[in-house]
């Protein structure tokens, strides 16, 4: 059905990330894990065709369809005119504001998944179910200590519960990706330790990680034109050994927390 729809409109695909998903078994495995209801309003991030668009749209109170691609908007415009619940944003997910949502539900363009996911999870909601290279999944639900627990994992950790909730193979989509790919299922919620300040804890994240290979203590040392701590050597060296002759890769969400808050607290002392 689908396949003849990308025949019938003459869409090949290939740019933008654009694989389609053409396997109707796991287009209706996605929007069975959404749960979807009449009152929730979704958002859709690279509509395509509008092949998962049509089932959500079935039940939902409200989707608004974001897709990049001027020629894949003509079309979503066409099938979905008589639908008084689909809006059709034309743009790229990354420059738009976010209109108000509860779910969001995709078949993301792999390429800028790190992108979306941490513009996601800077916005307010209550489910994710979102297709990712498989890969990338594994990073955002991997435990410490594991070569794929990376900043990734941290921040989603910080913002949601993540899983991977299915496995889909590349004979699933058309044109096939050259990968395998996964669904997460993401459930925004606060975090279980407490961080001083957000921003500053997402900066040593992303700085200690950018520097995996190296004790905290040096990682700490050779990114402080990030972090601006005065007196950095003195500070570090308050800290516990325990945590600043580890790798960030060996520590728990919770105990880069604690050191961030130390020293966001040196910083602004
Ligand atoms: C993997 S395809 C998914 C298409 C369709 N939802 C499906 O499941 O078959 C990704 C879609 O995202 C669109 N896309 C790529 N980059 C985008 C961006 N920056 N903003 C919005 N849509 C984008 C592509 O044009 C493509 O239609």
């Amino acid at each position: 059905m689908i396949d003849s729809l990308l025949d019938e409109y003459g869409v090949i695909g290939g740019d933008h990330d654009q694989h389609f998903l053409v396997d109707d078994n796991f287009l209706n495995q996605i929007v069975d894990s959404a749960e979807l209801t009449e009152n929730d309003t979704v958002l859709e991030i690279g509509a395509g065709i509008g092949n998962l668009t049509e089932k959500i749209a079935e039940t939902v109170h409200k989707l608004y369809a974001v897709e990049l691609d001027p020629n894949l908007c003509d079309i979503l415009i066409e099938r979905f005119a008589d639908y008084d619940n689909v809006e059709i944003i034309e743009g790229d997910i990354l420059d738009i504001e976010l209109p108000e949502f509860n779910k969001v539900v995709a078949n993301l363009p792999y390429s800028i998944s790190s992108h979306i996911t941490f513009k996601l999870l800077k916005h307010e909601f209550e489910l994710g179910i979102l297709m990712y290279q498989y890969e990338f999944a594994r990073r955002m639900v991997s435990p410490k200590n594991s070569k794929d627990y990376s900043r990734l994992t941290v921040t989603t950790n910080f913002f949601a519960d993540a899983s991977i909730i299915m496995k889909v193979p590349r004979s699933a989509f058309k044109p096939a990706p050259e990968v395998k790919s996964a669904v997460v299922k993401l459930i925004p919620r606060p975090a279980s330790f407490d961080v001083v300040d957000e921003d500053f804890f997402l900066t040593f994240v992303t700085a200690v990680f950018g520097q995996r290979r190296k004790k905290l203590r040096n990682a700490i040392l050779n990114t402080n034109s990030k972090l601006g701590i005065a007196n950095v050597k003195e500070v570090v060296n308050k800290l516990p050994d325990e945590y600043m002759n580890k790798r960030a890769e060996n520590l728990e969400p919770s105990e880069l927390a604690y050191i961030a808050n130390q020293l966001f607290n040196f910083k602004t002392a």
